[in-house]
């Protein structure tokens, strides 16, 4: 199956000169959750914007279920929901009313039935006559949300849609994206909180500095987070590592002090009661054993300090 949102080579440079997005590509299945990591200023909204036609690329091209989101941008816009960050609701307006008019905009008659299960799906069907000035932050949130499935989009993008929510409030929206994707819709959320990536998401991109760093399954990168090392401190410094110990790939430190092992914690075996044999073996004697694991908060964080 084609992806749903096939996006190329994407620069957008704003008119202060800000280069914001730097050739970004990404393919998104249809049916997947995707979820974009990246610092403040990364241009995680800018990359949404563009892809809902809310922002214009300098470069490169968009497509949404097949349609270029400029030449074609009517038929994409039809295919994408968007759930903003910023709140802008009209206060007064009552939140039936509110919801059904978006449905009108997309030039769609009116289905108090769809609109009934929307607000339903989202517990919002109680306070259907209430005004929006009436709600909570979290209600307001969820109005969003029904706003932005009410023309029963393919591709449903959350800019940082837990921002400032409670834990309890937090768990609800991700149940809610989990019964959206059964339901077939793909979802793209933008967020800082790693454990919400690693809640929900099927993969994980990583954006920062206007680039997109990395594109990958979640499973892989949970493996990778499982990467263990384990410092080996020597009783005496080594020149090299001998050639006897040439299968554990070791590394050793420029004071020939200090030998490390990585090791994945989701293998079978770790292999370390092996490797101090064989070490005894080559001579070696050890004086102390360190193990570190590297989180995925650790993996991020590197990769985004790098950036400028
Ligand atoms: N309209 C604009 N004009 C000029 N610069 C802009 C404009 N919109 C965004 N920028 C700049 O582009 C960069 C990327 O912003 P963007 O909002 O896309 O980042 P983000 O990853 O969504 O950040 P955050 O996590 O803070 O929401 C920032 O440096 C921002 O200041």
């Amino acid at each position: 199956m084609p992806p749903i949102v096939e996006i190329r080579d994407l620069t957008k440079t704003y008119a202060s000169g800000h280069k914001a997005l730097k050739a970004a590509s990404l393919s998104i299945e249809q049916g997947e959750i995707l979820a974009l990591l990246g610092p403040n200023g990364a241009g995680k909204t800018t990359l949404i914007s563009i892809v809902c036609g809310i922002v214009t690329p300098t470069s490169g091209s968009v497509a949404v279920a097949g349609h270029d989101v400029l030449r074609d941008w009517r038929a994409a816009r039809t295919a994408i929901g968007l759930v903003p960050q910023e709140i802008a609701l009209q206060p007064f307006d009552r939140v039936l009313d509110t919801v059904a008019f978006t449905r009108g905009l997309f030039g769609m008659p009116d289905d108090p039935a769809l609109t009934e299960r929307v607000l339903r799906a989202l517990s919002l069907w109680d306070k259907r006559q209430a005004r929006i000035t009436e709600l909570s932050g979290g209600m307001k949130r969820r109005v969003l949300i029904a706003k932005a499935l009410i023309h029963e989009p393919r591709v449903l993008f959350l800019d940082e849609p837990t921002a400032g929510v409670d834990v309890e409030l937090r768990r609800e929206m991700w149940e809610l994206v989990e019964e959206l994707r059964a339901k077939g819709t793909t979802i793209i959320l933008t967020t800082h909180y790693i454990e919400e990536a690693e809640a929900i998401a099927d993969r994980i991109g990583v954006i920062s500095g206007g680039e997109i760093l990395l594109v990958e399954d979640k499973a892989k990168l949970m493996k990778r987070l499982g990467r263990k090392e384990l410092e080996i401190e020597l009783r005496a410094p080594l020149a090299d590592v001998p050639a006897s110990l040439g299968e554990w790939s070791l590394e050793l430190s420029s004071d020939g002090e200090r030998l490390t092992y990585n090791y994945d914690t989701q293998g079978e075996r770790t292999g370390i009661a092996r490797l101090l044999s064989d070490l005894s073996a080559a001579g070696i004697v050890v004086r102390d054993l360190r193990t570190k694991q590297s989180s995925l908060e650790e993996i991020f964080v590197d990769m985004v300090k790098e950036r400028p």
